[in-house]
């Protein structure tokens, strides 16, 4: 039993990234539900929009305003990039906000004009607490910036080559992600008749912004700066992403020496899953949980260390990874409510 119960608010229940925070908050023992918060779909009931979510569907969303969030013990905004801060300076510094958008992931302010073409509004604590010092930055914080979908997968994926110092600065990812990632607002080029049995990358040439993020991720840990060639493709499934990262190998790794880092980097992480030998991750075995699968392996003919992860975007790609973060923030078992238990088939 959780001793302690907060009163949770979603802005952004309508979307995508909302609906899988309120279908995990239902099964969060120290949280009850506030506010419900949307745009345009304001006045219409949750049952409508999330139809998955029965014990709110009789729920009206609220128009999001400061007012509406306010009295809430923590907040989720899962809004549209840009519209975090604006309401996220109005909630007062005691409350716990947590922000599933990438307003407040960023260091460098010329990044975040350079790809997101608006006004840095600062840094948060980080929340992908697997990765070094991040976990102690969360602990009691009253601000957390949820990681993008990607950047979760590649820097889980690749940090530990990092942090063994068995890896050259020069990354090339290659990761495929589902539909959702996408957001719910219709885009013509997710029109089920040109996704569906299809696959084709986009963002291609470092355009993509997510590449700064990975770049701030993998940086850190190795200590120098890490150049990432990261190419994002859209595959025909609603979840799911799996990235396949490598790097060429400084001089004297191992086999050994990449199995024992990876090893040594996940021995007590709950979420992530470093996969026995001669397994390779897949979309399917962590669908709507909070799991990550990863494995890696030495290629010695082409000198590459390759890791290749697995995350549901939804899940411990945004909304799971928020859960963990708050759990963090207010002192609770890191993974209350939160699973490792997928879907199969
Ligand atoms: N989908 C994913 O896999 C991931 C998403 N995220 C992030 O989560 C956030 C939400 O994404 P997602 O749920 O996918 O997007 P959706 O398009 O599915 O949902 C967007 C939500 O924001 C609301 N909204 C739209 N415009 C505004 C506005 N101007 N002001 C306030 N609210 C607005 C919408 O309300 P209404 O429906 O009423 O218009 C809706 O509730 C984004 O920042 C995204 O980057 C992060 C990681 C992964
Ligand atoms: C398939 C798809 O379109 N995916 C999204 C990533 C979604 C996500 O995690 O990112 P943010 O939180 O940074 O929006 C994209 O490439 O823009």
């Amino acid at each position: 039993m959780v001793a302690q119960t907060v009163r949770a608010a979603v802005a952004g229940a309508s979307g995508y990234a909302g609906g899988e925070l309120l279908r995990l908050l239902l099964g969060h023992p120290g949280v009850r539900i506030g506010a419900l918060t949307a745009n345009s779909n304001a006045g219409q009931t949750l049952g409508s929009l999330q139809p998955h979510l029965l014990p709110l569907a009789g729920r009206v969303l609220e128009a999001t305003s400061a007012e509406v969030l306010a009295g809430h013990d923590v907040v989720f905004l899962a809004l549209p990039h840009g519209q975090s801060a604006a309401v996220a300076e109005q909630l007062g510094d005691e409350v716990l906000v947590i922000d599933v958008g990438a307003d407040f992931r960023l260091k460098d302010a010329a990044d975040w004009e350079r790809f997101y073409g608006s006004a840095h509004a600062g840094t948060w604590p980080y929340g992908l607490p697997e990765l070094p010092g991040a976990r102690a930055a969360l602990e009691g914080s009253k601000r957390v910036a949820v990681p993008g979908c990607y950047p979760t997968a590649v820097s889980l994926a690749l940090f530990p080559a990092y942090e063994a110092g068995l890896a050259e600065p020069e990354a090339v990812v290659v990761a495929a992600s589902g539909t959702s990632g996408a957001g719910r607002a219709a885009k013509p080029h997710l029109l089920g008749s040109e996704v569906m049995g299809s696959m084709s990358p986009y963002g291609v040439g470092g355009g993509h912004r997510h590449t700064p993020e990975i770049v701030q991720n993998l940086s850190a840990v190795a200590g120098e700066p890490v150049t990432v060639s990261f190419t994002p493709t859209l595959a025909p499934m609603p979840r799911g992403i799996l990235a396949t990262c490598t790097a060429k190998a400084r001089p004297g790794t191992t086999a050994q020496a990449v199995r024992d880092a990876y090893e040594k980097a996940f021995a007590d992480e709950a979420f992530v899953h470093l996969l026995p030998e001669g397994r390779w991750p897949a979309t399917a075995s962590v669908y709507g949980s909070n799991a990550v699968q990863i494995q890696v392996t030495y290629d010695e003919h082409a000198n590459r260390i390759i890791a290749i992860s697995a995350v549901d975007n939804l899940t411990k790609g945004t909304a799971g990874g928020a859960l963990q973060s708050m759990n963090i923030a207010l002192g609770l078992p890191e993974d209350t409510g939160l699973s490792t238990i997928g879907v199969a088939p």
